[in-house]
């Protein structure tokens, strides 16, 4: 086993291939995660994005079996040796469809599911409850039916009940696949409170990369199971090789880059405008 450093999750040389399939998902992934990183997942369809988190959470490869070489370490231990069970007391999952992840008919019985299930004294239970529901801010709720929920509320229900469990790591693999902009902004901002205010170390596939740009602090891009780039957002959304991944820029950043390739770009719609006024006065002065 390699030695692990003081990673969270630690990546060595790890290859994936799903059952019946002539491919590796995942060829080849070297990466070091520490605790209290915020990292975006973005890449084309077929990345191998889902498949990632999936390793990190352990579906892959205890669920889906396949076969793999190198390994995923949790803690400096290999997460093939690891129970689900336990697994799941550091990596909490949020799944991209609230509807398929919500399973009870109302917000107390959701949150107690999976705390039953790990055996957490009732006293307790109580106490995560309140803490995860007020953590995601949505406190009030508590009482409803899940079905009378919005989808921006259903998806900050599933942190809760993720939350609820006290994990190291939240991973989200497309959590704002079914909201509308504000819903998904929503999500995001409970992300990076969660994050500033509790150092929750997130990790999240996600297609709408200008709210990666804005909220996290790493982005990874993977195409046809490689890691292709990894840095800051800025630093990856100004790649000169960016245009050729097949990831959808931030509009801002994409505009920018393609009409004045000479200038550093834009990576947020505050940049954006500040970009505008600089071309204006250039081309005014
Ligand atoms: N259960 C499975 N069985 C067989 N092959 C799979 C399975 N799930 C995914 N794959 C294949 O693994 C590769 C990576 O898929 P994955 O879902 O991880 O990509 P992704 O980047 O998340 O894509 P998307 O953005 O479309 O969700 C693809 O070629 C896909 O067809």
């Amino acid at each position: 086993m390699t030695t692990s450093n003081n990673s969270l999750i630690q990546l060595n040389n790890f290859s994936y291939q799903y059952p019946h399939t002539a491919n590796n998902a995942l060829k080849s992934i070297n990466l070091s995660l520490k605790k209290g990183s915020f990292v975006g997942f973005a890449g084309p369809t077929g990345a191998g994005k889902t498949t990632l988190i999936k390793s990190i959470n352990g579906i892959v490869p205890h669920f889906e079996g396949g076969t793999f070489s190198g390994e995923v370490l949790l803690n400096g231990k290999a997460a093939d040796t690891m129970s689900t069970a336990e697994i799941g007391r550091s990596v909490g999952t949020v799944l991209d469809d609230p509807e398929a992840q919500i399973i009870c008919l109302d917000v107390e019985q959701e949150l107690v599911f999976g705390m039953e299930n790990y055996g957490v004294p009732p006293a307790e239970m109580e106490q995560r409850m309140q803490k995860a529901l007020a953590s995601v801010g949505i406190a009030h709720l508590l009482g409803r039916s899940t079905a009378s929920l919005s989808g921006g509320q259903k998806q900050r229900l599933a942190i809760a009940a993720a939350l609820a469990m006290l994990p190291e790591v939240l991973v989200l693999d497309e959590p704002t696949s079914e909201l509308d902009p504000l819903g998904s902004e929503e999500v995001f901002r409970v992300l990076k409170q969660l994050h500033q205010e509790q150092g929750m170390t997130i990790l999240v596939t996600e297609q709408k990369t200008d709210l990666l740009a804005r909220y996290c602090d790493q982005l990874v891009i993977l195409r046809e199971g490689e890691m292709v780039l990894s840095g800051t957002p800025r630093e990856v959304f100004q790649h000169p090789d960016i245009f050729e991944l097949g990831v959808a820029l931030p509009e801002v950043t994409e505009l920018a880059r393609r009409y004045y390739p000479q200038a550093e770009p834009p990576i947020t719609l505050d940049e954006g405008v500040q970009f505008c006024r600089n071309v204006i006065q250039t081309f005014g002065g």
